[in-house]
C-alpha cells in the first residue's frame, strides 16, 4: 500500500526534501567545484556545464599520454560484505592492514568457517529429505558435528562456494599460526602492511591502517552507525538490523547511511560549537557535496535485469521500492531524531542510493598477497625452490583466486562527474604506486587543454546498438561524437 511509504511525512517536509532534491545552480557548481580545485584536488581540471551531456570535467591544461589526470578520494564508501572474507582493508581508506600472514591467514580460517556452516546447513537439509543435497552431503565427509574433515584433499564439493573447488585445506594449527604471528613466511617483511588499529568506539566490525583514518572514520560517519560501547547510536539493536539487512541484500545500503550519518554528525558538531540553533541552511551547506551528483529514485532508474520479463517490471520496480523502506526503517530505529525528519524520507535516501547507481563508483585496490606469490615466483631457481617448500601448500590453500581483490562501492565527487564516450581520452586505472581506495584517473591519449575527460562506462569494442543497448541500463543515450557519427552513418 502506498502510504506505507510515508506520504504523508513527505508532504509534510515537502519544501526541505525539494530543497536537497533542487539541482545546483551554476553558480553554487562553479563555487563547489572552484573550492575543490583550490584545496589542490583537482589543480588541473574545470568543471563545466556540456550541450547536452550535463556537467563534464574539462583539462585545464594538456596531458601527455599516460599521464594522472585525477586522482579522486572517496567522499564515502565501503567494502562489499562478501569481500570481507578475501581482503583485510581499513575502513575508511580502503588500504591492505596487519601483514602478508594474516591476509592469507585470515582467508584460509573465514574460507574454513563458512564451509563449517555450509556443510552444517547442509546436514539440517539433509535431515529435511533434500535428494540433491544428500548426495552433495555424501561427498563432503562429514563428522558427527557436520564439520568438514580437516585435512581433505582438494574437493569438488557443490556444497560449498565457488572458490573452494581448486582448494586444498590446511591444519588449524597452522592457520592459527599465521593468524597470531608465530609463522612467518619466506620474504614477507618485503610487502609490510600497516599495523591495525581498532575502532574508537569498541566495535569489531572495522578496523582502520592509522589512528588518522579511525578517528577519521570516527568523525566523518561511522560514530553514529558503530555498534560498540562508545557509538553515539540510539539502538544499536536496529543498527545491526540495519546492518544484517544490508549485508543480505544490498551492501550499497551501509554507503547511503554513510552520506546520513556524515550530514547528521556535521550538524551536531556546528550546532556544538557555534552554539547556534538547529537551522535547515546548516543542511543544505553540508550536503552540498551530494548536491553536486547526478541523481534519480534509485528504483525508476536501476537497470532491469535480463532475466526479469518486460512484464513484470512494475512488480520489480515495487520490490525494489520495498527493499530500500525495510532498509530505512532499520536505519530510522538507530538514528533517527525529528530534526532530521527529511534526511531520512524514502525520497531521499531512494535519490541518495539512485545516485550511487547512476554514478561510476567501482573501488578495487589490488591484493598484496598476489604481489607477494609473484615475487615468490620470480625469485631465482634455488631461492624460489626453498621459499615454495613452505609458501606452496598456503598457495593451494588459498586457490585460484588467491590474488582477489578489495572491491566495494564509493561516491568520488569528480570521478562522479565524467562523462561517458565510445572513444575515451582517459581510463579508471591502478598504478603500482596506488594502493588504497581513491580513484585514479590515467590519460590513454594526449589530451589538449580545454578538451572534455571521457572515460568509457562499457567495453566499448562493439558495434553500436549493443553499446547503446549497455548504455540505456544508466539510462541514457549515448551522445559521443562516435555515436552521433555512426548513428547517421547507419541512417
Ligand atoms: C556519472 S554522470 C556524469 C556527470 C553528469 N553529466 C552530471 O551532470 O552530473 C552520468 C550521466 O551523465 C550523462 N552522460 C554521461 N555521458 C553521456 C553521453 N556520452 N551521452 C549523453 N549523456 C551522457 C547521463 O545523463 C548520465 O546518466
Amino acid at each position: 500500500m502506498e502510504c506505507e511509504y510515508d506520504l504523508a511525512l513527505e508532504a509534510k517536509y515537502a519544501s526541505e526534501i525539494a530543497s536537497l532534491l533542487a539541482t545546483p545552480s551554476h553558480e553554487a557548481v562553479q563555487k563547489y567545484y572552484g573550492k575543490l580545485a583550490r584545496a589542490g584536488i583537482c589543480p588541473c581540471l574545470m568543471v563545466k556545464q556540456t550541450k547536452d551531456m550535463g556537467k563534464g570535467i574539462f583539462a585545464d591544461k594538456d596531458f601527455q599520454e599516460d599521464e594522472l589526470v585525477l586522482r579522486d578520494r572517496m567522499l564515502v564508501g565501503a567494502q562489499h560484505f562478501s569481500n570481507k572474507v578475501d581482503s583485510f582493508v581499513c575502513s575508511f581508506c580502503c588500504c591492505y592492514i596487519g601483514s602478508i600472514e594474516l591476509q592469507i591467514g585470515r582467508r584460509l580460517f573465514l574460507h574454513g568457517e563458512s564451509m563449517r556452516d555450509r556443510a552444517k546447513e547442509c546436514k539440517i537439509e539433509k535431515s529435511t529429505h533434500c535428494s540433491q543435497l544428500e548426495l552433495v552431503v555424501e561427498s563432503t565427509n562429514l563428522d558427527e558435528n557436520g564439520d568438514g574433515v580437516a585435512d581433505l584433499d582438494t574437493t569438488e564439493d557443490p556444497c560449498s562456494d565457488r572458490h573452494s573447488k581448486t582448494r586444498t585445506r590446511l591444519p588449524e594449527e597452522v592457520v592459527e599460526s599465521l593468524l597470531n604471528g608465530t609463522l612467518k613466511l619466506p620474504y614477507s617483511e618485503r610487502f609490510p602492511l600497516p599495523t591495525v588499529i581498532n575502532c574508537i568506539g569498541g566495535c569489531s566490525e572495522e578496523y582502520y591502517c592509522s589512528t588518522s583514518c579511525a578517528e577519521a572514520a570516527w568523525e566523518t560517519f561511522h560514530s553514529l552507525l558503530c555498534t560498540g560501547e562508545g557509538s553515539l547510536c540510539k539502538n544499536k539493536d536496529e543498527l545491526r538490523n540495519f546492518k544484517q539487512h544490508a549485508d543480505e541484500t544490498n551492501d550499497i545500503f551501509h554507503v547511503a547511511a554513510q552520506v546520513i550519518s556524515m550530514i547528521i554528525l556535521k550538524i551536531k558538531r556546528a550546532k556544538q560549537n557555534l552554539h547556534e540553533d538547529f537551522n535547515w541552511s546548516k543542511v543544505l551547506d553540508f550536503w552540498e557535496p551530494f548536491a553536486m551528483g547526478y541523481k534519480r529514485q534509485w528504483w525508476d532508474c536501476v537497470a532491469l535485469p535480463d532475466d526479469i520479463d518486460p512484464i513484470e517490471e512494475t512488480l520489480f520496480r515495487k520490490e525494489i521500492k520495498d527493499l530500500a523502506w525495510t532498509s530505512l526503517q532499520f536505519l530510522k530505529g538507530a538514528i533517527f531524531e525529528e530534526e532530521y525528519t527529511p534526511l531520512l524520507s524514502l525520497k531521499i535516501y531512494g535519490n541518495i542510493i539512485g545516485m550511487f547507481e547512476l554514478n561510476n563508483l567501482d573501488l578495487i585496490v589490488a591484493s598484496p598477497v598476489e604481489d607477494y606469490f609473484i615475487y615468490i615466483d620470480d625469485l631465482p631457481h634455488s631461492e624460489k625452490d626453498e621459499a615454495e617448500k613452505i609458501t606452496r601448500s598456503f598457495l593451494e590453500a588459498l586457490g585460484d583466486d588467491y590474488a582477489t581483490c578489495c572491491q566495494g562501492s564509493a561516491f568520488f565527487p569528480l570521478q562522479s562527474c565524467i562523462n561517458h564516450s565510445c572513444e575515451p581520452n582517459c581510463k579508471a586505472f591502478k598504478r603500482e604506486q596506488d594502493r588504497d581506495g581513491q580513484a585514479i584517473l590515467i590519460a590513454i591519449r594526449p589530451i589538449m587543454k580545454g578538451e572534455q575527460i571521457f572515460i568509457s562506462y562499457i567495453e566499448e569494442d562493439m558495434p553500436w546498438k549493443e553499446r547503446q543497448a549497455l548504455l540505456s541500463d544508466y539510462g541514457f543515450a549515448c551522445k559521443c561524437c562516435r555515436c552521433l557519427q555512426e548513428q547517421s552513418n547507419s541512417s
